[in-house]
């Protein structure tokens, strides 16, 4: 990747993608430091399990019902394989993509996830923080333990979109809109697949919701219209708050012909979040989206929900030439990330990993983890001969 324009901004002095593999070794012949979180990305639910509390972990790691979706999302991966071209030279390589007018030093962006102090301490502004050091985009969720405020002074000038839970509220609405604009996030992502949560063995047996202590729903209380309808102040009555917090989030009744309403409150982009299937993909396109997320939410919603990557080839060749067409659930590794890159997606989203980095080592483990996961991209890339995440196709893969 000699002379990439993305090489510098990331590692500083001119490094690249996958000088980080050759830093590490480095790392480890002449310090006799190996790296504290491994290397091996599908190890990092392992490592990082250990750190966490059991109400974290099962709030993080589990999903819904059985965990039949979450694993179809690993099967299907598994499901297909990269079919290598030899002598094509690929020395020269940039993987830099624009994603809604947003640029990337590769198509991978930071999936919303919520309550992120539920992982570290720092929470969300240690991931803007770490994605803000790697020109990765990052997705803040209306759930998260940090406002936007704060986000983006952590940010900085760092690409950022906002991730819209649809409350119920319509004064919170607007004022979510309005200040994510206000602090620069660019696009909007509607999730549509969260209007209720899943049945989530985990925590029910727990009886843990994190919401009731106040956590994860801090947009909400920094918010004036928010704070309009309580009673009595956010401290004086957390419980409370928590409980109109809990009047507003679930959403069942939402539907398509609402969209119209979000157009006239919001001039970015728009890109729809927990497409399934090619009627949902081609709605979207009626309804003068720009762009959609194929996702099943990392099967944390609907026990019995066909993979995401299984449903993600027909979408692309419904509406792929016509919306921007995003990715995630079931992504571990830079090899994962090609293969949906292969089967058409415009570009990943990583959920979990990044947490697991996060539980690990605060910023310097989201650091650590986007690092290795775009160090492997890069090398299983060229190794298969291509010279840019562009020019990965469906002939890039083959099924196992
Ligand atoms: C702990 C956790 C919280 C999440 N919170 C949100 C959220 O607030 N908004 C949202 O749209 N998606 C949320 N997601 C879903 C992610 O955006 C993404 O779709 C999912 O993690 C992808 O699957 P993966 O973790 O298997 O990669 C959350 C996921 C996790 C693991
Ligand atoms: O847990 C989730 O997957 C999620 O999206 C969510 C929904 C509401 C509040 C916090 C997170």
């Amino acid at each position: 990747m000699r002379g990439s324009k993305w090489g510098r901004p990331y590692y500083g002095g001119g490094m690249n993608f996958s000088d980080h593999q050759i830093g590490i070794y480095a790392q480890g012949m002449f310090t006799d430091q190996r790296p504290e979180i491994t290397t091996n990305l599908a190890k990092l639910e392992e490592q990082a399990a250990a750190t966490l509390t059991p109400e974290a972990l099962g709030y993080i790691v589990a999903s819904a019902g059985s965990g039949s979706t979450a694993q179809a999302n690993r099967d299907a991966f598994d499901s297909w394989r990269i079919a290598p071209r030899m002598l094509r030279s690929a020395a020269e390589r940039d993987h830099g993509a624009t994603i809604l007018g947003t640029q990337a030093p590769a198509p991978l962006m930071i999936a919303p996830v919520g309550i992120q102090t539920l992982a570290h301490p720092d929470g969300e502004l240690a991931t803007v923080r770490a994605a803000a050091a790697l020109g990765v985009p990052y997705i803040h969720s209306t759930q998260a333990s940090h406002s936007f405020e704060q986000v983006a002074e952590a940010g900085g000038d760092s690409p950022r979109w906002y991730q819209l839970y649809w409350p119920t509220d319509e004064s919170v609405l607007l004022s979510f809109l309005a200040r994510a604009k206000d602090t620069g996030f660019t696009t909007l992502v509607l999730t549509l697949d969260t209007t209720l949560l899943g049945w989530r063995p985990a925590d029910l047996d727990r009886g843990y919701l994190p919401f009731l202590a106040n956590l994860g729903i801090e947009n909400y209380l920094s918010d004036p219209a928010f704070q309009a309808g309580l009673e009595q102040p956010v401290d004086a009555n957390p419980i409370a708050a928590a409980m109109h917090w809990a009047q507003m989030f679930p959403n069942p009744g939402l539907n398509w012909s609402q969209l119209a309403f979000l157009r006239q409150h919001w001039d970015g982009p728009i890109v729809l979040k927990g497409i399934c299937t090619v009627g949902d993909a081609r709605s979207a396109l009626e309804h003068g989206v720009d762009g959609i997320v194929v996702s099943n939410h990392g099967g944390r919603q609907i026990d019995g929900a066909r993979a995401s990557l299984d449903a993600l080839p027909d979408i692309v060749d419904a509406v792929g030439d016509r919306l921007t067409v995003l990715f995630d659930s079931g992504v571990r590794t830079g090899a994962d990330m090609a293969k949906a890159l292969a089967l058409g997606a415009d570009a990943v989203l990583l959920g979990r990993p990044f947490l697991y980095g996060l539980a690990l080592g605060g910023q310097a483990g989201v650091e650590h983890v986007l690092r290795c996961i775009l160090a492997e991209f890069d090398l299983v890339t060229s190794l298969s001969g291509h010279t840019g995440a562009a020019e990965l196709g469906r002939e890039s893969v083959v099924r196992a």
